[in-house]
């Protein structure tokens, strides 16, 4: 088995966990975030960075890599590891998401969905059994299913046919994979906010043996109390000897409430890409560095933070280089967004060890400020 799943213990205060998760590419604490590096980069980031920051598994997306360089090429290089120089691990999404969420043209089927490449315009079509050989090509320690994550909100009948598509799906994904004993293959239970369909989508996929189980068709849009009661009827479905994985969140209170759900890996684009629009998240809440309030504060991002770029760099010097579009403003945001988000779970996990993660969440928002009205 590629992927095993160790749990350590729950805490008695919540339903979190803590665990640990092995991989071919090294095995990492969780409850976890995983920075997201769509075209084999986290953007601004160095591999280097990424491993002194103390990011263990990288997100990395099989639509966009089909597309640009290639499959083929990647390979070629020996694999995404070693065309990315990044010997953590690695998780690459299905597609399905980013087709839906990119392309337009979309028609979907049983066998697939038809879409038009959003870079080139031709037409393009994407099977399971596609995402699983692009995957296989691509050399991620873990795949995930080729799924339609629907659209929010979505009907009941509408929802109720994607499930059972979904599911029929999970089962191609499974007889399509080259090397099981290689790299490890989650399912993802979709279901939307209908209590039946997520314990439908859940039967279906824990019958089938899956390495680990994501919850997807979440972070489109619903409230975040939708999100919580989804989480709330959907984790305790899921095996308790596998890895639950979140998909596409998230801000840091969404990180602690998922990880009070009994989620133990997270992943979102948010802290790379509002870096790049020079917001930062501090343990006082968001900072919009580009404020001219900043422009002769010299004191670091976030006085409670670590990192390299808060012991080093000042908010005005920072505020300056976002405002002049400089690429190395764009890295300094990225590092301590990661950072900080990294640092979270680390504390998460030390909540969790002390039996403390209910407390923590309160401090933690009262400080950053979630619970203002
Ligand atoms: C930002 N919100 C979000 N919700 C998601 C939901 C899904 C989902 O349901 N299925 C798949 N395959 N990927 C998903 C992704 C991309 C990865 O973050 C999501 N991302
Ligand atoms: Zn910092």
């Amino acid at each position: 088995m590629p992927i095993t799943y160790e749990h350590i213990k729950t805490c008695k205060q919540t339903g979190a966990r803590l665990g640990r998760v092995h991989t071919p590419h090294g095995s990492f604490d969780t409850p976890m975030f995983m920075p997201v590096g769509t075209l084999a980069t986290v953007k601004t980031m160095s591999p280097e960075e990424l491993e002194e920051m103390g990011a263990k598994i990288i997100l990395s997306n099989t639509y966009h890599l089909w597309l640009r360089p290639g499959e083929d090429i990647v390979e070629e290089a020996g694999g995404l590891h070693k065309f990315m120089n990044w010997d953590g691990a690695i998780l690459t999404d299905s597609g399905g998401f980013q087709v839906f969420s990119l392309s337009d043209l979309r028609d979907i089927e049983e066998q697939g969905v038809h879409f038009r490449n959003h870079i080139s315009g031709e037409k393009l079509f994407l099977s399971p059994e596609k995402a699983i050989q692009i995957q296989n090509s691509l050399g991620s320690d873990i795949m995930m299913a080729f799924d339609e994550c629907p659209p929010y909100p979505a009907s009941h009948d509408y929802m109720k046919a994607s499930v059972e598509r979904t599911s029929r799906w999970a089962e191609r994904c499974l007889a399509a994979h080259k090397r099981p004993e290689e790299q490890g293959l989650f399912g993802i239970v979709q279901g939307g906010e209908y209590e039946e369909l997520r314990r439908q989508s859940a039967r279906d996929l824990t019958s089938l043996d899956f390495s680990g189980y994501a919850v997807g068709g979440l972070s489109v849009g619903e409230p975040k109390d939708v999100m919580n009661k989804v989480l709330e009827f959907t984790t305790p479905l899921l095996p308790t000897n596998k890895p639950r994985y979140l998909m596409g969140v998230g801000s840091p209170d969404s990180l602690i409430d998922g990880a009070i759900r009994g989620i133990d890996m997270f992943d979102c684009v948010l802290p790379t890409r509002v870096a790049r629009n020079g917001t930062c998240m501090t343990s006082n809440g968001r900072l919009v560095v580009r404020n001219a309030k900043y422009a002769r504060d010299f004191g670091p991002l976030d006085e409670n933070c670590g990192c390299h770029v808060c012991r080093n760099y000042s908010r005005a010097y920072i505020r300056h280089l976002i405002k002049a579009n400089e690429t190395f403003g764009f890295r300094l945001t990225t590092y301590h967004n990661l950072y900080f988000l990294l640092e979270l779970m680390m504390q998460v996990r030390e909540a969790i060890k002390e039996d403390r993660l209910g407390d923590f969440r309160e401090e933690f928002f009262e400080q950053y400020g979630f619970n203002k009205p």
